[in-house]
């Protein structure tokens, strides 16, 4: 097994805005994430977080360099291996949670399980111990609309880690909680991320929160420094 779980080589990324007026979003943005290391990402609004953690996850593909994810090279790869790659190795939080309201907490977790071949007492025996390890063990049966933000949220790790990936990338995860919620629901973010040994790519506007992490990058003029 490699000793990284995220390896972005040289990646390179433009859109283009209509003739004459394209946007070199990364400009050859390059880093390793170790297993088990907790990595902030910080940038100024505009500066290409999104686009470098949707290429990292494999929901985009870079016009050029490479990406390694728990030791696999994905770039080149088929759509079939990359989609087989995104749905077993990474898992992904957005500032909004998208649960499902129609079902409950621990069905939210046990379902991508289901769709990813696991047996259902093993989905729900690993959607319980995901849910305990954010102190939602008696919140298990609650459908969403019955849950508060911050509690949406600590579902939506668990769900995220549903079939144990060896990345979580999160997009601003605490960004839609008020600062004090965030501050906690941050805490048990990092918990879960060291408890299960996985490796993860956070995106945030606040540098309090990014202090707590391993260490920090910043996305300046397309790269990828140490913040
Ligand atoms: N699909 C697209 N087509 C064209 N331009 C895009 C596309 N996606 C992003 N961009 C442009 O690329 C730049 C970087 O966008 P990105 O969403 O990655 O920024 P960000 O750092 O995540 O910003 P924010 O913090 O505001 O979400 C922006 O100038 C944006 O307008």
């Amino acid at each position: 097994m490699s000793e990284f779980s995220l390896v972005l080589d040289d990646i390179q990324k433009s859109y283009n805005h209509g003739k004459a007026n394209e946007i070199n979003v990364l400009r050859g943005a390059s880093t390793r994430i170790a297993r088990g290391e907790i990595v902030g990402l910080i940038a100024p609004s505009g500066a290409g977080k999104s686009t470098l953690l949707q290429i990292a996850g494999l929901l985009d593909t870079a016009d050029a360099g490479r990406v390694e994810i728990g030791g696999e090279l994905v770039t080149g790869a088929t759509d079939r291996a990359r989609t087989a790659a995104r749905r077993g190795k990474v898992g992904f939080v957005y500032q909004f949670h998208h649960l499902l309201p129609e079902f409950s907490a621990v069905e939210n977790i046990v379902l991508p399980q289901l769709a990813h071949g696991v047996a259902a007492g093993e989905a729900e025996a690993r959607a319980l111990d995901l849910l305990g390890r954010v102190g939602m063990a008696a919140r298990a049966t609650h459908r969403p609309g019955e849950l508060s933000g911050g509690e949406q949220q600590r579902v939506a790790f668990c769900r995220s880690l549903a079939n144990a990936p060896a990345l979580m990338l999160a997009d601003e995860p605490t960004g839609n909680l008020d600062p004090a919620t965030s501050d906690t629901v941050f805490d048990v973010l990092m918990e879960l991320v060291r408890g299960t040994g996985l490796s993860a790519l956070i995106a945030t506007h606040n540098h309090e929160l990014a202090a707590r992490m391993d260490r920090v990058l910043r996305l300046d003029e397309g790269v990828l420094v140490s913040a």
